[in-house]
């Protein structure tokens, strides 16, 4: 399963006085099992491409091919490509609508045509892989969970559709610190079960180099730099000239290397970063 986008471009109002091109020529290939995570300003263009990956947009240049599929060709079924793609949007929460969880995670999986106990045992993994216990939160209304919760049910009901590729639009947007680890952990744990291609956008700098394969970079409709977490963090002025911050522990190798320490600057994990720090104190003490 890989997906190719090929020359995508999107013009929001096309041919209105507010004409907006929102995809400028768009081109990536994303391969099986990738983690990728999309960065970029607000308004650079990210939701309207992610709209673009599951079909609820149609470019107005360009194809998109997701396994075998050329979703962007006129009569391809939505329902075959939401059985492919699951996109979940920022603060799903709110689209929470059934008085049980468990019914609300069933909806996807119903709508899909699947037998009532395929269906329940969809719902019982979904919300386990999610890490909530089955038992203790199916019957409950989903408005009286918290806000991590509430969002975990909201991915669950995508997930119970088995997506071959899982979209998060911000997963972790407006969370508390706490929330925002068990989110982080969530998707790395969906991504050791399902093995499926993740895409999701964030702000947040670290969450991106810790979780993505890939990383992508947009501006202004264009995707600027496509590349591996430490390709893409090391351009350090690049990011900077649109506005884009490097994870804070790349920021903190360059603090080192700017006052001449022999530091690598593309150390993306803490854990790295923190040796290579204790060796440049272990040197300084020793001096
Ligand atoms: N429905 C719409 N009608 C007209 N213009 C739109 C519409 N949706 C988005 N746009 C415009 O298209 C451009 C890209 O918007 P988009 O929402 O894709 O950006 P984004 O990178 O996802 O931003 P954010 O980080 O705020 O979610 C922006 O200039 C936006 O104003």
């Amino acid at each position: 399963m890989s997906i190719q986008v090929r020359n995508v471009s999107h013009i929001y109002s096309k041919g209105l006085p507010d004409e907006q091109l929102a995809l400028d020529n768009i081109n990536f290939d994303i391969y099986d099992g990738e983690v990728v995570g999309i960065i970029g300003h607000t308004g650079s263009g990210k939701s309207t491409l992610l709209q673009h990956l599951n079909g609820l947009l149609k470019p107005d240049e360009g194809t998109i091919i997701i396994g075998d599929v050329d979703i962007t060709k006129p009569g391809v079924s939505m329902r075959d490509i939401r059985r492919r793609v699951g996109l979940v949007f920022q603060y799903p929460e709110y689209q929470l609508f059934e008085e049980t969880v468990a019914l609300d995670v069933a909806f996807g999986p119903k709508n899909l045509g699947l037998r009532q106990d395929e269906v329940d045992d969809r719902v019982e993994e979904a919300l386990e892989l999610v890490g909530l216990d089955y038992e203790e939160v199916k019957d409950r209304s989903p408005f009286d969970l918290s806000g991590g919760q509430k969002r975990r049910v909201a991915i669950a009901g995508v997930i119970a559709m088995k997506p071959q590729v899982l979209i998060l639009d911000e997963p972790t947007a407006g969370l508390d610190p706490g929330a925002h680890k068990e989110i982080m952990q969530m998707i790395r744990e969906i991504h050791r079960t399902e093995n499926n291609i993740i895409i999701f956008v964030s702000h947040n700098m670290a969450d991106v180099a810790e979780l993505s394969d890939k990383v992508m970079v947009m501006d202004r409709g264009k995707m600027i730099t496509v590349g591996t977490p430490a390709e893409v963090f090391t351009r350090r002025n690049r990011l900077a000239a649109i506005g884009l911050d490097v994870p804070p522990v790349t920021e903190m190798m360059y603090e080192l290397k700017d006052r001449g320490v022999e530091v690598s600057t593309n150390v993306l994990n803490l854990k790295d970063a923190e040796e290579e720090l204790y060796r440049y104190l272990r040197g300084k003490k020793a001096k």
